[in-house]
């Protein structure tokens, strides 16, 4: 008998579509199928099996073939999937199809078939590390997560070195130890911030579970490798699996047990396409499945503290360094006024740094900014290189011998004078990790100095061994971005700089400060994690700033998240911002900034009830990249489901006018 399958397709249309199925076997509902859509042969996912269509069904097409070497995704999943797609306000197919590995969307089936037969090859066991006993606050915290009867959200609030992951893995250890030998094995999934922070915890996991299959999903894997992963979590076979914010989406049908760990960081959201945040929908997925789930950080976003105030989580605190003898660091706040700065390095973080010379200890000193020098300017007439394609500078990248812009990738050649004028003296402006790399050179020739940043780390695996030089303690002064700041466990690292934080203080954004704290009590967290030597010096991190009054430094200062928290939530409750309100923005852009403006007024004014409040336009902060023009319209509700009943009819409507103009909602934006 003839059925029809309801198909989900990677497309922008948001709707799912009918085909003839007359094949003797009928198909599962969450089985892979290729069909014809327009003139190509496309791959989607069964979502409904149905007997008839509004379609006439001799209009419709018949299915080519069913992936039935696959078993089908869950119904679960597909809930999940079509949740992240309403939420979000994007079509289903956008959502699941993007989500599994190129080779299972494929037209040929070779390369899924080799992986699906690599996949049978049996786990080597090997011997397992034995666990550290736990101090008393991380027995609680693995008791709460283990005792935990269905879905249960806790934020595990542990200060940097506290032994977070030790609670991930005997938390981890003792849901994998509820297997039976008759019922497949419980699965865990774990979330890390950043590519970088996989290889540490992979060998962690490995090492504790030997005979284990831990699977890893991240962007930069190679498209095979992704596809036997990504089977083996589909299949059971994985029981640990540990990835970036793409795995929230993967098919684990045993999941019993989700962890987000650094759960504060901004990389959980996706910025493009599907602006997802992979820790809101590790939540949804852990109600979904009635688990629990573990969000842990030094820093908690306000969201989240915030819920641990209201109750909804349950806050777990580790409020001591886990390794005996290990303290935080004490910081210190360099007055770059009194201390004047010769290259950007004050008088007191170059003794500072000798001292750890001396006594062959590494030093870490932290620079969010990339390349030699953000701008190259001319003295005689103020030129500065700008990028002619977006509101931006063109950064000296001096190794390379070019400017290069960071938001388009524009790159030109350092011109010898001044493009204006003429001068031949165009100097750089500021600074940036290579131009501190090369004065510390100067400073310490005999130093062994290392740089980590994402023009130090191009090649793949480059930053692993980067970061495996300094374990091996081969380098003495690390010189990094953001990349170095977050969760690696330096073991001889007694010294963190700061070179030039204010910027963020005076940012538009009101979460600037928010996220400023958290990278500064990260990147501080790398010192002083073992304990002190005899004879060795104790752990400092020194930030050099014009602002030391502060209140965000002296905060800091004191190591004192829940203050800095409980300051900045009173602020956005006098201010009507997140987590009190809902927020979404959208977002446009054309080759004039006033095309995108209009196009913004007419979305402002169609439809709009009462609980929704429209702000005006307004030109993005980089209102030009890669020569578009762009504006954002905010868009706020006291309600959540409020907001998200709006934006579903709104978007109705904004469909209808057929902008010619391309833009884009992002609900829960986090950069505005
Ligand atoms: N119970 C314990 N006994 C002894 N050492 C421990 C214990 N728990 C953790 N450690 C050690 O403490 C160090 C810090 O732990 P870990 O890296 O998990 O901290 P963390 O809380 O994740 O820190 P961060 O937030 O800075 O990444 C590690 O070297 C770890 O091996
Ligand atoms: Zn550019």
């Amino acid at each position: 008998m003839e059925r029809i399958l309801q198909i989900a397709l990677d497309t922008p249309l948001d709707r799912v579509f009918d085909y003839r199925w007359s094949g003797d076997e009928i198909p599962r509902l969450g089985q892979f199928a290729s069909v014809e859509f327009g003139r190509r042969e496309m791959v989607g996912l069964i979502v409904a099996i149905k007997q008839d269509s509004d379609v006439p069904l001799d209009k419709l097409k018949p299915v080519i073939a069913v992936r039935s070497q696959l078993t089908e995704v869950s119904p679960e999943w597909i809930a999940l999937c079509a949740f992240a797609a309403d939420y979000y306000q994007r079509p289903l197919g956008e959502v699941a199809l993007p989500s599994v590995p190129k080779n299972i969307r494929a037209a040929k089936t070779t390369a899924l078939d080799k992986a699906l037969k690599k996949l049978s090859v049996p786990i080597k066991a090997g011997e397992a590390s034995n666990p550290p006993p736990l101090n008393p606050e991380q027995q609680t915290a693995v008791d709460h997560i283990v005792a935990a009867q269905g879905f249960d959200t806790s934020l595990l609030y542990g200060v940097t070195g506290s032994g977070k992951t030790e609670v991930y893995l005997q938390a981890a250890a003792q849901i994998l130890a509820r297997a039976v030998p008759s019922a497949p094995a419980p699965q865990i999934l774990i979330l890390v911030p950043e590519i970088n922070l996989t290889p540490q915890l992979q060998g962690h996991l490995q090492a504790r579970f030997p005979d284990l299959f831990v699977a890893t999903l991240h962007s930069g894997m190679a498209e095979g490798e992704r596809t036997l992963h990504w089977l083996a979590a589909h299949s059971g076979k994985a029981s640990l699996i540990l990835g970036t914010r793409l795995a929230i989406l993967a098919s684990l049908p045993q999941l019993k047990l989700i962890i987000v760990d650094e759960e504060h960081d901004p990389s959980y959201k996706q910025q493009e396409g599907l602006r997802y945040s992979a820790r809101d929908l590790a939540i949804w997925r852990a109600r979904q499945l009635n688990i629990p789930v573990v969000l842990g950080s030094a820093t908690p976003s306000l969201e989240s503290w915030q819920h641990t105030i209201s109750g909804r989580y349950t806050k777990l605190s580790l409020p001591n360094r886990a390794v005996d003898a290990a303290v935080l660091p004490t910081m210190r706040l360099i007055d770059l006024a009194k201390d004047k700065p010769q290259e950007g390095l004050t008088f007191s973080l170059i003794s500072a740094l000798k001292e750890r010379l001396e006594k062959g200890e590494q030093s870490l000193l932290y620079l969010n900014r990339r390349g030699y020098a953000p701008v190259i300017a001319c003295d005689a007439c103020g030129w500065m290189s700008n990028c002619t394609r977006c509101s931006a500078f063109l950064v000296l990248h001096k190794n390379e011998h070019k400017l290069r812009c960071h938001h388009c990738s524009l790159e030109i050649r350092i011109p010898k004078s001044c493009p204006t004028c003429g001068n031949v003296d165009i100097q750089p402006l500021g600074r940036g990790t290579q131009r501190i790399e090369e004065h510390l050179q100067t400073i310490f020739p005999d130093a062994r100095i290392r740089r980590i940043d994402a023009d130090s780390t191009r090649l793949k695996g480059s930053a692993q061994a980067a970061f495996d030089t300094v374990h091996r303690g081969e380098v003495d002064i690390l010189i990094g971005t953001q990349m170095v700041a977050k969760g690696h466990d330096f073991k001889n690292l007694t010294l963190v700089g700061v070179i030039n934080p204010d910027t963020a203080l005076f940012s538009q954004d009101y979460r600037a400060g928010e996220r400023l704290f958290a990278q500064l009590m990260q990147v501080s967290g790398r010192a002083g994690r073992a304990a002190q030597k005899e004879g060795g010096s104790a752990s400092e991190v020194l930030i050099q700033t014009r602002y030391p009054q502060h209140a965000l430094y002296q905060a800091l200062k004191k190591h004192d998240y829940p203050r800095f928290a409980k300051e900045c939530l009173l602020e956005r409750q006098q201010a009507a911002l997140p987590p009190f309100i809902y927020q979404a923005l959208l977002r446009a852009e054309a080759k004039e900034l006033s095309i995108a403006i209009a196009f913004l007024k007419q979305a402002a004014e169609l439809n709009v009830p009462e609980h929704i409040t429209m702000h005006d336009p307004i030109p993005m902060t980089l209102m030009k990249m890669a020569n578009s023009e762009r504006a954002q319209l905010l868009i706020e509700s006291h309600s959540r489901p409020g907001l998200q009943a709006f934006l579903k009819e709104w978007l109705h409507q904004l469909r209808q006018i057929k902008p010619r103009i391309n833009w884009s909602l992002e609900v829960d934006p986090v950069d505005i």
